[in-house]
């Protein structure tokens, strides 16, 4: 199946980027990843307005009612998706098909590099346990940075040269680590959506590229070691378990990030289909 990206490119990082991947699953996928200006990266656009309708409604208890904390993540995470990446995304895919442009490699590659700096952060951050409760998510089985180090190390025996991480990815490892130190419930949200959108959305995409570009191979990065709904459910329990001692404020304070989260990744995602 054919992947097809279609890019709006401006000028100014505040002229919105859409890129869509079709054919990503059955119902067909899309990317589109808007583009604002804020602190040194194109944000995602998931309007503002709708950002704050959601952590309002959880805010006046219409979701923390019934739903858990890991589950309200997910909503607000879910929202963020186009519906064409899922039925439960809510974004409109937007901007118009100028070129259609195949994955490539390399810029495969760059990916590859930039999700093992960014796992590798949170790996080391969880490992220091500044903060007592990084320490609960140490050795989940989610861990993804060594299952990275192994790819490289055989796409490297295999002739092809690794790049250094992005500038961006660069950036957002080092906000990562100020996070951790100065605002743990933003963090949280971080943590959450990196290893919970891998193994969700990320898998699908690895495997579409995977007979696309790497003759079907299974790369490390899409392979867990144990059954990954458990290790999920694990995790999900742990986190249920240290928001527990939130205030209200505190969960608002982890949601909102959703869109800063989505804006690194989405970023990362669309260079994989697009020559940067
Ligand atoms: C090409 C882009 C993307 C596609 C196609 C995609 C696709 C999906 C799909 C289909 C699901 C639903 C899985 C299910 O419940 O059956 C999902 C869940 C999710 N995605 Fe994405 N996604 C994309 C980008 C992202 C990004 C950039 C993030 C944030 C870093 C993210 C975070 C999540 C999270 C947290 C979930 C919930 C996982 C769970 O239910 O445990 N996704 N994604």
């Amino acid at each position: 199946m054919a992947l097809t990206a279609a890019a709006t490119l401006g000028s100014s990082p505040l002229v919105p980027i859409f890129v869509t991947a079709a054919g990503m699953n059955s119902s067909g996928m899309s990317v589109s990843f808007g583009a604002r200006s804020v602190p040194g990266i194109s944000l995602a656009i998931h309007s503002r307005r709708r950002r704050i309708v959601a952590v309002g409604a959880a805010a006046r208890g219409e979701e923390a009612a019934e739903k858990t904390f890991v589950e309200e993540m997910r909503a607000v995470a879910m929202r963020m998706h186009t519906k064409d990446q899922s039925s439960e995304g809510e974004k409109e895919q937007r901007g118009p098909s100028l070129s259609e442009l195949e994955p490539n490699l390399e810029a495969y590659l760059r990916f590859l590099v930039d999700s093992k700096l960014i796992f590798q952060t949170l790996e080391n951050i969880v490992d220091r346990a500044a903060v007592p409760w990084y320490g609960e998510f140490r050795n989940t089985g989610l861990e993804r940075s060594e299952a990275l180090k192994k790819d490289l190390k055989w796409l490297s025996e295999t002739g092809h040269t690794i790049p250094e991480p992005s500038a961006d990815d660069t950036r957002y490892a080092s906000y990562l680590e100020k996070l951790s130190e100065k605002d743990q419930h933003a963090f949280f949200c971080h943590y959450y959506n990196m290893y919970f959108g891998q193994s969700a959305g990320g898998r699908m995409i690895g495997k579409k590229i995977a007979d696309k570009i790497l003759n079907k191979k299974e790369l490390e990065f899409y392979k867990w070691e144990g059954t990954l709904s458990e290790l999920l459910q694990n995790v999900r329990e742990k986190l249920n378990q240290v928001a527990s001692s939130w205030t209200r404020e505190e969960k608002n304070r982890c949601l909102e990030e959703t869109e800063t989260s989505f804006a690194y990744s989405g970023e990362r995602l669309r260079k994989i289909f697009t020559r940067a």
